[in-house]
């Protein structure tokens, strides 16, 4: 992203030192107008480059980045736009412009040439001395060489003897052919200042005039015809101009009638001045014909300043005596040499001016038309990815809006929710607490008939009866627990079911839709059952039965009843006396209770009265001697009744009794300790629904703080996207209003160098 940034600033800053085009009006020469143009074109051109890389780079970014903003199509298009603005810069600095002298052999164009050049650049001489197109140009290493067609190889040129020599040994040369002659630009003013020469082969000499157009002189902005003043335009002249004009549109023709010194000397102009002027004035009037009527290339008025009569032979000699520090005329003067040499001199102004101007319009038009349209496309992408960096910016914000709102809705709901579960857990948990508490306390009640229906056998041996015990407890406890469930399971499943779905209804309307449909891990294999842990074992572990035999009507056993009677009468006053104490006693266990203080008073009255059945019966034995005197026969009866008994119930005590006896003291037994653990049972049956309650409900508010979660990254990688989004906004705002400064260039460049025109 800093990367980024500081190639927002480097473009920028790149586009605060860009050149304002404008003209110098100190220009010595019209020729300097085009290399003015040429360097500010240059220099937009240079701007408009680092525009497209810097507007690749930042789009290749954002295209990562935000895909959404920018599409491949888009992104191809500028990232091709590297490669024209590139083709364009090439083409520009190749720029340059072009003059190409055609006319019959022999007529002096590379006289004319020269002439221009001020040096002997070109061979010259009678008869065919031209075989091929030669092109002459500044040389950037200020080196004079030469380069063929097709070759990249510097052939050093001296002198004009030497090229003659390099061309003539060069004479497989196709006439068609093109030979670039680098001269040093410090040698000539026009070199400096970017035009090319194009000296080409008599057009009478070849049959292949539009290969010749086609090859050099699409791009030349100005042809010069150079025709013989000695003699009339001829039809092969002619003939080429007319296929380049049907070639090129308006092309710029200038016509030099050279030679016009040989013409001055002809004897028969000698004595007839008025003749020479009659000769001028029907060259012009045939080669502005030619212009106006018949190439339809210029207005009359234009025709008067492109129809010269020069001497290009004068000229060059004048120019090279200079060269050589010598006056230019500092030979035998022939006649009318100061008007010739005026008149070149004219031709050479008017010519830089036109070739100036139609260069600029040819070479640089195009390249201004073709560079703001391709600022135009940009802007318009920049436009469109603005806008929809825009858009995307409000839907972005909407969705954080609404995302944020949803998040703090779920937070407020989700703690009121949790608070509501816990008020309802809680009445639940009570619930279940009571119902258990009551169908426990049901079942102890009914436990005697649960250890009646076991039927195992029994045994009093002690090994056995362990065994026996064990099977009890199992039984008692199996029993209990089927029956507390056969009375409670259905009802506490309904509860936890119902709650359950309470819950989930309420916790899913916080998720989002697609997770609505919930399934609770703890609810997935078997509906949820409560374990009563009654644990008889531990339970019974202090039990011990008494199985021993005790005669219902020994003295102890008399003495027992008649005390426990007297206890239970005194229970019953208080009971009456205390009722509210008491209200959740029932008789059964009053009697109980008053059988455990008869129990506890049992061995101070079993010393008291001898310890043993047979002790007892020994003093029924003692007190009968004492009623002796009494009566034997009464008390020989009584005995023998009260022996009966004995016997009777000491024959009863079979093994049936002995369990019946085991079971009524287990069932006694074990009824007091379940009761002592009515509370902690029923307390552990409600906390493991609260657990199972308590368990599904965090469950769900997991589910909702992962949904909520999943918002909070959803609102972080919302921020993260709209501040990329406002990034993407600045940086093709920014692009385009740096789009629109290169277009204000160019049409600034326009109108200093294509509208005045
Ligand atoms: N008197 C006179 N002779 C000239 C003039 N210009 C050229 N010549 C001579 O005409 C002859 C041919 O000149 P070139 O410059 O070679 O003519 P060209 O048109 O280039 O001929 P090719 O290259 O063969 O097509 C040379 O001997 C020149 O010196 C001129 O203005 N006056």
């Amino acid at each position: 992203m800093a990367a980024y940034i500081n190639r927002t600033m480097a473009l920028g800053d790149s586009m605060i030192s860009r050149r304002k085009p404008a003209l110098d009006e100190k220009l010595s020469s019209p020729l300097q107008v085009f290399g003015q143009a040429k360097k500010q074109i240059n220099g937009i051109f240079v701007n408009i480059q680092d525009y497209v890389a810097n507007a690749s780079e930042r789009m290749t970014d954002m295209n990562i980045e935000c895909p959404d903003v920018i599409n491949e199509k888009e992104l191809k298009s500028i990232l091709d736009y590297r490669s024209k603005v590139k083709g364009i810069c090439e083409v520009l600095t190749r720029d340059h412009m072009k003059v190409a002298f055609f006319g019959r052999t022999s007529n002096g164009k590379s006289t004319v040439v020269n002439a221009m050049l001020g040096d002997k650049v070109l061979p010259s001489g009678i008869g065919h001395t031209t075989n091929c197109f030669l092109q002459v140009e500044g040389s950037q290493t200020g080196e004079a060489y030469l380069v063929t067609e097709g070759s990249k190889e510097k052939q050093n040129v001296e002198s004009v003897s030497h090229l003659a020599h390099a061309l003539n040994y060069e004479k497989q040369l196709n006439e068609k052919e093109l030979v670039h002659v680098y001269w040093p630009k410090d040698k000539c003013g026009l070199l400096r200042d970017d035009v090319a020469l194009v000296d080409s082969p008599g057009v009478d000499v070849t049959p292949h005039l539009d290969d010749w157009i086609d090859a050099h002189c699409i791009d030349a902005d100005v042809f010069v015809l150079v025709a013989n003043a000695e003699s009339t335009l001829m039809i092969t002249e002619k003939n080429f101009f007319h296929k380049v004009s049907s070639k090129l549109s308006k092309p710029n023709i200038f016509i030099l009638n050279n030679r016009w010194d040989a013409s001055a000397n002809e004897p028969e102009f000698l004595d007839q001045f008025n003749s020479q002027e009659q000769v001028r004035k029907q060259h012009m009037e045939r080669a502005t014909d030619f212009l106006v009527k018949e190439l339809k290339v210029c207005t009359a008025e234009e025709a008067a300043s492109r129809v010269f009569f020069i001497s290009a032979k004068e000229v060059l000699q004048a120019r090279v005596q200079e060269r050589k520090g010598l006056a230019p005329n500092s030979g035998a003067l022939a006649e009318g040499f100061i008007t010739r040499y005026k008149e070149f001199e004219e031709f050479e102004h008017k010519f830089e001016e036109c070739i100036s101007k139609s260069a600029i319009k040819t070479k640089f038009l195009n390249h201004s038309q073709q560079g703001k349209h391709l600022i135009d496309e940009i802007c318009k992408i920049m436009e469109t990815i603005f806008k929809r960096s825009l858009e995307q910016t409000k839907i972005k914000g909407a969705q954080k809006k609404e995302y944020q709102e949803k998040l703090n809705f779920t937070n407020q709901q989700l703690e009121n929710l949790t608070n509501m579960l816990k008020i309802k857990i809680r009445n639940v948990t009570d619930d279940v607490e009571d119902k258990v508490s009551k169908a426990l306390n049901d079942e102890i009640r009914r436990l005697y008939v649960l250890v009646d229906e076991f039927n195992a056998s029994f045994n009093s041996d002690p090994f056995v009866l362990n065994v026996y015990k064990k099977e009890l407890n199992s039984y008692v406890e199996t029993g209990l627990g089927s029956n507390l469930r056969a009375r409670l399971s259905t009802d506490f499943a309904m509860t936890m079911e119902q709650s359950q779905k309470e819950m989930v209804a309420k916790m899913s309307s916080l998720l989002p839709e697609n997770k609505r449909n919930i399934s609770l891990s703890n609810s997935k294999c078997k509906p949820f059952e409560i374990l009563y842990r009654l644990h008889c074992d531990n339970l019974c572990s202090d039990f011990h039965e008494d199985l021993e035999f005790k005669f219902s009507w020994g003295l102890s056993k008399i003495y027992r009843r008649v005390t426990s009677l007297k206890i239970w009468s005194q229970t019953q006053s208080r009971i009456s006396y205390y009722p509210s104490q008491n209200q959740s006693t029932s008789a059964e266990g009053s009697f109980n209770n008053n059988q455990s203080i008869v129990e506890q008073n049992l061995p101070f009255m079993s010393r008291f009265l001898g310890g043993s059945e047979v002790t007892m019966i020994g003093g029924l034995c003692a007190a009968g001697f004492t009623f002796k005197v009494v009566g034997w026969r009464l008390l020989g009866l009584s005995i023998g009744v009260y022996g009966c008994l004995f016997l009777y119930e000491r024959l009863s005590w079979t093994t049936k009794a002995k369990e019946r006896e085991f079971k009524r003291q287990y069932v006694e037994y074990v009824t007091s300790k379940l009761r002592m653990i009515v509370d902690i049972t029923s307390a552990n049956c409600s906390h493991q629904v609260e657990q199972e309650l308590t368990t599904t409900c965090s469950q769900l508010c997991q589910l909702v703080d992962e949904s909520s979660d999943n918002l909070s990254d959803q609102l972080k990688n919302l921020d993260h996207e709209l501040k990329i989004l406002a990034k993407s906004t600045e940086v093709s705002k920014n692009l385009k209003n740096k789009a629109d400064l290169l277009k204000v260039d160019l049409k600034q460049f326009d109108n200093t160098f294509l509208c005045q025109n």
